[in-house]
């Protein structure tokens, strides 16, 4: 199990509607035939949709998803993850805690975020599958992001950790994307550096 969410965290893509310029079914087509290695629907935000709509949205890209053989990730919302069957559910310092979503989800992947050594020191790391960890670079993505803290935290987070799968987010394009996974992360997390590209795939193909 380890060693295939240490590979499934090297392109990891996370997208709601409120992100995309274009239809968001076509820019997941896009990046998933590019090759992104997982998918969060992570509907969240200013501009988002809710309910039906958001319900009806996330069936579509997980339909995407399964033809394309990668994991659909659900963002926060357990209940939807419930309903859609999601492969997995990232959850931060602000939503429920990863004890609890193991309990209700013994077979799905869990990710968390962590930013910084407090949350490092009071999270239950036995009950999360991997750790997303940043903002490393400042974004302007995520209203409430925390401040950037650098590959730096990637380093920290190695060193303690050295067999958990990590993934780097915030800020991250090809132009850092190296930077990243050198300090130690297995991949990189992704928002505005697809859903914003002129060409989907050439981003893809450098991360
Ligand atoms: C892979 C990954 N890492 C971190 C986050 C951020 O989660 P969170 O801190 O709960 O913030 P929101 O995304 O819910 O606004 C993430 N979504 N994915
Ligand atoms: C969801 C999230 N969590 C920390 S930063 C961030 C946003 C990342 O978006 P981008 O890749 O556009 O900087
Ligand atoms: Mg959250």
């Amino acid at each position: 199990m380890n060693d295939k969410v240490h590979q499934l965290l090297r392109k990891y893509f996370i997208m709601g509607s409120q992100d995309c310029p274009r239809d968001p079914r076509v820019i997941l087509a896009e990046a998933a035939e590019a090759g992104i290695t997982a998918f969060q629907f992570r509907e969240k935000g200013k501009g988002s949709l809710e309910g039906d709509e958001k319900r009806a949205l996330g069936k579509e890209l997980q339909h995407i998803c399964r033809s394309h053989h990668i994991p659909f990730i659900v963002n926060d919302d357990l209940h939807l993850a419930n309903e859609l069957d999601a492969d997995g559910i990232h959850i931060g310092q602000n939503d429920k805690p990863a004890e609890e979503v193991r309990r209700l989800f013994p077979d799905k992947l869990i990710g968390l975020s962590l930013s910084n050594e407090e949350e490092l020191s009071t999270s239950p790391l036995s009950f999360v599958d991997y750790i997303g960890a940043g903002p490393v670079f400042s974004t302007s993505t995520k209203s409430d992001a925390k401040r950037p803290v650098g590959t730096e935290w990637i380093s920290t987070l190695r060193e303690k950790h050295p067999a958990m799968p990590i993934v780097g987010i915030g800020g991250i394009s090809p132009a850092n994307a190296s930077s990243v996974i050198k300090a130690g992360a297995d991949g990189v997390s992704v928002i505005s550096a697809i859903t914003r590209a002129d060409n989907i795939a050439s981003v893809v193909d450098c991360l």
